[in-house]
């Protein structure tokens, strides 16, 4: 029997995923042994500073897809919102499992609620598309950046001067918390979520005919519309680099695509916001960048990645 070497990262997130989605693939009978190889990201070991200072979020895919050229490794598991709009030549997306969770969790000191927070609270994200949708809310305000894994940051939540935190729900699931530490999941017109948050993007050679059989198994057609939708729109919109920028798309009935998107200043001084339905996904993506290019949004991304760039 064929063996796939998987790549993952060492975090306890990133091999809970790995595991996962290998346990997943054995019990729809995949015809081959897995084994798991650790690799450690520029990503991982760049901690104290803000990931959009030194090059984004590709910093945690890139040495993962150099091995599966070398061959060093066959496949890798990937949150889907971690991946940069273009892979590069010989890798494709083999996979898109069913979507956990897509919504961004608020996690509070005594479970007070976003709207009660006092004046001059501080939140904790290091995410530049939280802090900017949360300010352009709440002004008053102070976004804190915070760095570290799910436990590392509920600590901090506790042990440092933090007030609240912003988690991926779909991070807490995976890593089986309960919805109990989470006071309130923010609805999309407050917090609207990264691109792809939720989903996994299972990677491979795309001439490795054997295992992209056996991937499709496990594909949900229905994520990877919303999903194919969602990054057409980061596609246009920037190609990697991580500014304040969101998209959020459903199925509904007879296969309409809805996607909602956003970009903004992280101050949160200006938001321009979209939403487009249609039934070609690419098509979709496409006219909400376009959308928000004629607004003035592509123009506020350039002036924010030149004022990382300083
Ligand atoms: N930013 C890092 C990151 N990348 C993927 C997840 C987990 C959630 C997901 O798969 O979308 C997280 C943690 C978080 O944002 O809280």
């Amino acid at each position: 029997m064929r063996k796939i070497i998987v790549g993952s990262r060492r975090s306890k997130l990133a091999l809970t995923q790995t595991n996962w989605v290998i346990d997943q693939l054995k019990s729809l009978g995949a015809p081959f042994d897995f084994e798991v190889k650790e690799i450690v990201t520029k990503g991982d070991q760049i901690l104290d500073v803000t990931l959009s200072k030194v090059g984004g979020k590709g910093l945690f895919v890139k040495e993962i897809e150099q091995a599966m050229l070398n061959k060093e490794i066959d496949m890798a598991v990937h949150s889907m919102k971690d991946m940069p709009a273009v892979l590069p030549n010989g890798l494709t997306i083999g996979c898109i499992p069913f979507r956990e969770d897509h919504r961004d969790a608020f996690i509070s000191k005594d479970h007070v609620k976003f709207a009660d927070l006092s004046s001059g609270s501080i939140v904790g994200t290091s995410s530049l598309r939280r802090g900017a949708q949360l300010l352009a809310k709440r002004p008053d305000l102070e976004i804190k950046w915070i760095r570290g894994n799910i436990d590392t940051r509920l600590e901090k939540l506790q042990n440092e001067d933090y007030d609240a935190i912003i988690l991926a729900a779909a991070g807490l699931a995976r890593m089986g918390w309960s919805k109990d530490v989470v006071t309130e999941f923010l609805d999309e017109d407050l917090c609207l979520p990264a691109v792809g948050q939720g989903a996994l993007s299972i990677e491979c050679r795309e001439d490795d005919h054997d295992l992209l059989e056996t991937l499709k198994l496990f594909t949900d057609s229905v994520t990877e519309k919303a999903v194919i939708a969602e990054r057409a729109f980061l596609h246009k919109m920037e190609g990697g680099c991580q500014v304040p920028i969101a998209g959020f798309a459903s199925v509904g009935q007879e296969d309409m695509v809805t996607l909602t998107v956003l970009v903004g200043a992280p101050d949160g001084s200006v938001l321009y916001k979209e939403r487009i339905t249609g039934t070609d996904p690419i098509q979709v993506g496409l006219e909400a960048a376009k959308s928000l290019t004629d607004q003035g949004g592509k123009m506020l991304i350039d002036q924010v990645k030149k004022e990382l760039d300083q």
